[in-house]
């Protein structure tokens, strides 16, 4: 493969007088699943955000497929979002249709890319539901009937469903109990390499990025301080704030 699939240069964008990213480069590759680490308010959400069109930088850009996504049109950016792109947010709420059944919240995203076979799309929810290990008789129950772990998995069906080839994942684990979080961790990576998805993934956790990540960027005050192959950057970091990183994570 010749090009990234999504390569971004130079974001910067300004909050008033708090600049949450400064300069910010990054590339993924198809295929590829990158961890982008770091401290409370260095700018992980919002490059996720500014990456996935939902914000607008200031100044820089962001090219998927070789294409400028700034300069879409709105209604380009929404079939991206529909057809190529995913987005799992932290809280299941925020990516969940909650008065919408478990099935519907899997099919409507195969409904809003034309299919209209009603029995095909419950056949797929319904292999989703098992794919992410849900029972499939909660077909028809509400997510607010799922624990916070099913909330997730049935989120991530969801997002999956139309086989996107780029998923932003925003702290896709936080808020969860720990062993929850390895059996959901487990669960991505499972999915990420039967499907050979692209993955950016915001996390705080250090072990996770090391679980799922073939690259790891590390960003402190809106800016990248160092990147690379993740064994490299947890077993050899270069920039000192990485080596607080790994080293505050080793301690704990
Ligand atoms: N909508 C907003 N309005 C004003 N300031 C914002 C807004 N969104 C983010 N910020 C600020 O931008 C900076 C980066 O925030 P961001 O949420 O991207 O950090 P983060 O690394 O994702 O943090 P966390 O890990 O706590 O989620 C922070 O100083 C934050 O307060």
């Amino acid at each position: 493969m010749s090009a990234p699939l999504m390569q971004a240069t130079g974001l910067t964008l300004n909050f008033g007088r708090i600049r949450a990213l400064d300069d910010v480069g990054i590339s993924i590759w198809p295929g590829e699943v990158v961890a982008i680490v770091g401290e409370s308010g260095s700018g992980k959400s919002t490059l996720l955000r500014v990456l996935s069109g939902q914000a607008q930088a200031d100044a820089g850009q962001v090219l998927y497929d070789g294409q400028d996504v700034g300069a879409m049109t709105e209604a380009g950016r929404r079939r991206l979002l529909r057809a190529e792109w995913g987005f799992v947010h932290q809280n299941p709420r925020d990516g969940l249709r909650m008065a919408v059944s478990a099935g519907g919240n899997i099919g409507e995203r195969l409904m809003a890319q034309g299919n209209c076979h009603y029995g095909n799309i419950r056949k797929s929810a319904a292999s989703w539901l098992q794919k992410v290990e849900i029972e499939v008789d909660r077909l028809d129950d509400l997510p607010r009937t799922f624990s916070g772990g099913m909330q997730q998995r049935l989120q991530i069906a969801r997002t999956l469903v139309t086989e996107p080839r780029l998923i932003f994942m925003d702290e896709p684990t936080g808020g969860l109990d720990v062993s929850v979080q390895a059996r959901l961790l487990d669960l991505i990576r499972a999915l990420v390499a039967e499907l050979g998805l692209a993955v950016l993934i915001v996390t705080h956790d250090i072990a996770a990025a090391r679980l799922l990540a073939h690259r790891i960027v590390v960003m402190r005050h809106g800016r990248v301080v160092e990147e690379g192959l993740t064994d490299r950057v947890l077993d050899d970091p270069q920039h000192p704030y990485t080596q607080l990183l790994v080293t505050s994570v080793l301690a704990a």
